[in-house]
This record gives structure tokens, sequence and C-alpha cells, in this order.
């Protein structure tokens, strides 16, 4: 059974995807099988392969195991839109089984498994569930990362009150500087450290273009990982 986290985020479009590859590369150092999930993943690209996501195509590039599609991404629709709303307008619903028992394969053939959901904590997978119940499903540690401009105090912190509030647990946090622009980055990173309550993972510089695998050097993982 591997070791897993469940990467959530402030928003979507803060950067969860560099940053689960980033904690693949740096996990990888230390155990020899590691792979990413998107477990439902709203809009897909054509490839040789089918349609696939952009963020499990970065996460396999990111991972020392490859595994079928079934498994890494069981569930893929194809517009980019709040999962609630792509699932309606494919005729279909997310169905949490399809996501836990693709979960429990991937456990039994990985020794660390980093799961990223879709946008942020509460985003909406039906008209009654979303994605803090999947998260409570599936019961892994939560992972948030920041993602570092105006607005992310009171969105960092209203996540890990959501977080707590299900009795899940917050094992460490990533700050993603997405914003080159954001004034005062440093003094907003402290007060972040001060009153989120979990360990600061990595910080990780804005880029132009940003690299997974030259940024994982920023993780200061705990030692029991
Ligand atoms: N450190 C960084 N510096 C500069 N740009 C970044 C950084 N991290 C991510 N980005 C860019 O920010 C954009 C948004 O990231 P992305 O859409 O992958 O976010 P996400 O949180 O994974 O969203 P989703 O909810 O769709 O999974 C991408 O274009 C990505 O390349
Ligand atoms: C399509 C996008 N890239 C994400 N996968 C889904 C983001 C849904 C956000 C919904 C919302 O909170 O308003
Ligand atoms: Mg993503």
């Amino acid at each position: 059974m591997s070791i897993g986290w469940f990467v959530v985020g402030t928003d979507t479009g803060i950067g969860k995807t560099h940053a689960t590859c980033a904690l693949l590369h740096a996990l990888a150092r230390r155990h020899a099988r590691v792979c990413g999930m998107k477990p439902i993943a709203a809009g897909g690209v054509q490839t040789p392969d089918g349609l696939s996501n952009e963020d499990s195509i970065a996460h396999r590039a990111a991972s020392t195991v490859r595994v079928r599609p079934e498994l890494d991404n069981p569930i893929l629709l194809p517009e980019p839109l709040s999962p609630h709303l792509a699932a309606a307008r494919a005729g279909t619903a997310i169905s949490f089984d399809t996501v836990l028992d693709a979960v429990t394969e991937l456990r039994t053939r990985t020794d660390a498994l980093v799961v990223e959901g879709a946008g942020g904590f509460l985003v909406p997978l039906s008209e009654t569930q979303t994605g803090a119940d999947l998260a409570a499903a599936l019961g892994l540690p939560l992972v948030l990362v920041v993602g570092m401009r105006l607005g992310c105090l009171n969105h960092a912190l209203l996540t890990a009150e959501a977080i707590r509030a299900r009795g899940l647990a917050l094992a460490g946090w990533i700050a993603n500087r997405v914003d080159p622009d954001f004034l005062c980055p440093e003094e907003n990173l402290a007060y972040l450290r001060t009153h989120l309550g979990a360990p600061l993972w990595a910080d990780l510089p804005f880029s132009a273009r940003p690299d997974p695998r030259a940024d994982a050097d920023r993780f200061m993982l705990p030692d029991v990982l």
C-alpha cells in the first residue's frame, strides 16, 4: 500500500498541476514507484491515443510508473467546465465508486500516489456532492497549493478551515508564485506560515516556463516520507 495525498488548490488555474508534478519528482528521489492521478478531469485534448487531459499528460511525464488511463484518469469529461456541468452536458454522472476503485488499485501498484483534485476544494461534482466529499471518501491527507496572488490569504485560510471542519488532515502546503507582480510576497508567505497551521512543503518560484523537475529541489518534505 502506497503513501498518498490529495492535492487541493486555493482555486482553479493556480498551478496545482505544476506543484503536483514537482512533488512527484521530489518523491521519486525517495520512492521507486511514484504516480500522479487526476480522478476527475474536465477538458480534453485530442492525442494519437484519443482524448486525454492535459493535467494527466503532465502527471505521466513526472511519474515513474505508467498505468492505463482508466486508473490514473478514470473520469474524463470533454468540456473544460465545472465537473457537475461537464458531466451533465456529457450525459453522465460522476461515480465515486469508479474513483475509489481506481485509487485502491493504484495504491497497490505504487509506493507514493499523488491525487490532484479539480478546481478548488468545494468544486461541485454533482448537484449534491463536491470535491470535499470526494476528499473525505478517499481519506487521504491533503496538500494545499496556494497560488500566491492578491486574495490568496483569504482563499487559503477558508480552504484550510473547510478541510479541518470535515475532520480531514492538512499535511502541508505549497506556495506557488504564479503572479510576478504580486506585492509583498515574502510578507504574505510569512503570514500563511504563521496562520495556516501546517508545514510549508515548498516555495515554488514564478517562471515563464515552470520546470517541475527543477522545482523538486525546493521541497522540504518531512523525513518520515
Ligand atoms: N510557478 C509558476 N510560475 C508561472 N506560471 C505558473 C507557475 N505554476 C503554474 N503556472 C501556470 O499557471 C497556469 C495555470 O495552471 P493550471 O491550469 O495547471 O492550474 P491548476 O490549479 O492545475 O488548474 P485545474 O483546476 O484546471 O487543475 C498554467 O499556464 C501554468 O503553466
Ligand atoms: C476546467 C478547469 N480547468 C477545471 N478542471 C475545473 C474548474 C472548475 C471550477 C468551478 C468553480 O469553482 O467555479
Ligand atoms: Mg491542474
